[in-house]
This record gives structure tokens, C-alpha cells and sequence, in this order.
């Protein structure tokens, strides 16, 4: 089966930075992929070259087999993204951002208005059509990212954080539409720092480590008889090892 992702040697320098270093990855289709790695491991950098929104200095990446590089259009049809610090127009609203982006795939308009208005009504996005999105707050900016990343319908969703700034109730929604989308024959690559919530989503996990794949397999391979937080810390470094106290924060 043609894995609905596979990165091959993705490396890339940032000066004297080794951001990532040759890493190699296969999301196999259906699949639910959790990327975890602490603060600076090289997460957003993987996803960003393997969506082709970040060019590699070495390696390659596939979406279902297209190639993201020589078949940019084919392959990005295929996958809908919600990148780290999504850059949005600023001076529309929800509605007229998901419009926007919709005929700019080339959707017909009334494929467009329905699933907007879709998306919106079940993101709880309310006042999208007064709203402009400088006024969003940060997880109103993280939940309209995700309905631009599933307004065309792709077959693989890569999210970069998808919960981060998100209320509880705003996360069981997404969850609840990412769980539908797997089940429906979707996949989904996502990164997070919230182990419990990768263990609660995902059935296949992977730990980035100073740019490199610590860890890859399901996530009964991957964590064992332990936590995933547990199996990360031992992989990652245990916090415990030399921390400074900070005597001056003690009265
Ligand atoms: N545009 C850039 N210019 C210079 N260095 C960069 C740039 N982007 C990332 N880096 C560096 O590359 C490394 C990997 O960063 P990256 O953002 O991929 O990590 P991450 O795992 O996503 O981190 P976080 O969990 O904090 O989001 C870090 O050392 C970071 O400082």
C-alpha cells in the first residue's frame, strides 16, 4: 500500500544548526501519526520540507506516492495543512478567508459555501461574518487554520499543534472531527507536546530528538508497558539531571 506520507533523508541546516538530520518516516494510510519532541527537536521544520512549504537541503517527501517537490500541484490536492503560525489576510473575516481559499483550490462556489458554512458551525466560529480575523484570539486563529486545512477535503491532514491555545470543549470537537476522519479513510500526521493527548489519539507515534528519529512504531511498540511521557523523558533526557534550583525564587 502507498503510504500516505514518506519522508526520506529530510535534513536542513540553519547556519551552524543541524535543524534535521536525515530523518526517515512512513505514515502508512489510515493512520493516526503522532510526531512528539521537546521545544527546538525539529518537529515544525520535518513537517513544514515535508509538505513542501520549507525547501530541504537534502532528501525528499511523498503524499501518496506524489512527489512534493517535482509534483507540487498532485501532491498538495492530497493533503490539507495547518502549519505553525499560520499567516492569514488579516483584514477578512472567517467566512470570506474559508471563500477565498476554497475558489483559490478551485472549488465550485456552492461546494464552497456549504462546507464553510459547515466548518464554521461546527468549530463554534461564531460572528465569522463580522469578525475579522485580527480580532481572533489565538485558538480562533488555530481553529480556522484547521478549517482551511479541511476545506478541500484532502486524504492526509498534517497539523502542527492543532490543540495548542484550544479551550477543552473547542479540543473534543476537533477531536471528535479528526477521530471521524481517520475512520472515514483519512490519515493524519500531527505534533504535540501533550503526550496524553497523543496516546488518547494516536496509533502510531514517532520522538524527535535534536533532529532525529529517537523512536518510531506503534504506539505499543513505541511506549511498551509504560507511559508515553515516561518512555519520552527516558528517550529525550531526564529533566531530573543537573536542573539548577533557582534558591533566589525561595522566601
Ligand atoms: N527559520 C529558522 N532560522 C534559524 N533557525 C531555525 C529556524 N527555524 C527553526 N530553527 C531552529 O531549528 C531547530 C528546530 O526547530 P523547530 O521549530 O523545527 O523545532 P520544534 O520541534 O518544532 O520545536 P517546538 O516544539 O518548540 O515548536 C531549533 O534549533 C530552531 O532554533
Amino acid at each position: 500500500m502507498t503510504p500516505a506520507l514518506e519522508i526520506s533523508g529530510l535534513t536542513k541546516r540553519f547556519g551552524d544548526t543541524l535543524a534535521v538530520d536525515a530523518i526517515d518516516l512512513t505514515v502508512p494510510p489510515g493512520s493516526f501519526f503522532g510526531l512528539v519532541g521537546q521545544n527546538g527537536a525539529g518537529k515544525t521544520t520535518t513537517l513544514s520540507m515535508a509538505v513542501g512549504l520549507l525547501r530541504p537541503d537534502a532528501g525528499g517527501a511523498r503524499i501518496f506516492g506524489q512527489d512534493v517537490w517535482s509534483e507540487p500541484e498532485r501532491a498538495k490536492a492530497l493533503v490539507g495543512v495547518l502549519p505553525d503560525g499560520l499567516a492569514m489576510p488579516e483584514r477578512l473575516t472567517g467566512r470570506e478567508v474559508l471563500t477565498y481559499l476554497g475558489l483559490l483550490r478551485g472549488l465550485d462556489k456552492d461546494v464552497v459555501a456549504r462546507r464553510t458554512g459547515d466548518l464554521l458551525d461546527v468549530l463554534e466560529l461564531d460572528g465569522a461574518d463580522k469578525t475579522l480575523i485580527i480580532e481572533y484570539s489565538t485558538g480562533m486563529r488555530k481553529k480556522i487554520g484547521l478549517a482551511t486545512a479541511l476545506l478541500h477535503a484532502p486524504r492526509l491532514l498534517v497539523l502542527d499543534e492543532p490543540f495548542e491555545a484550544v479551550d477543552p470543549v473547542s479540543a473534543a470537537t476537533i477531536k471528535t472531527i479528526l477521530r471521524g476522519f481517520v475512520a472515514g479513510g483519512g490519515s493524519i500526521v500531527l505534533s504535540s507536546h501533550v503526550m496524553a493527548l497523543v496516546e488518547q489519539l494516536c496509533d502510531r507515534v514517532a520522538v524527535i530528538d535534536k533532529g532525529r528519529v529517537a523512536a518510531a512504531g506503534t504506539l505499543q511498540e513505541v511506549r511498551g508497558a509504560r507511559t508515553l511521557e515516561d518512555t519520552f523523558v527516558e528517550l529525550v533526557g531526564d529533566p531530573g539531571d543537573g536542573v539548577k534550583e533557582l534558591s533566589w525564587l525561595s522566601s
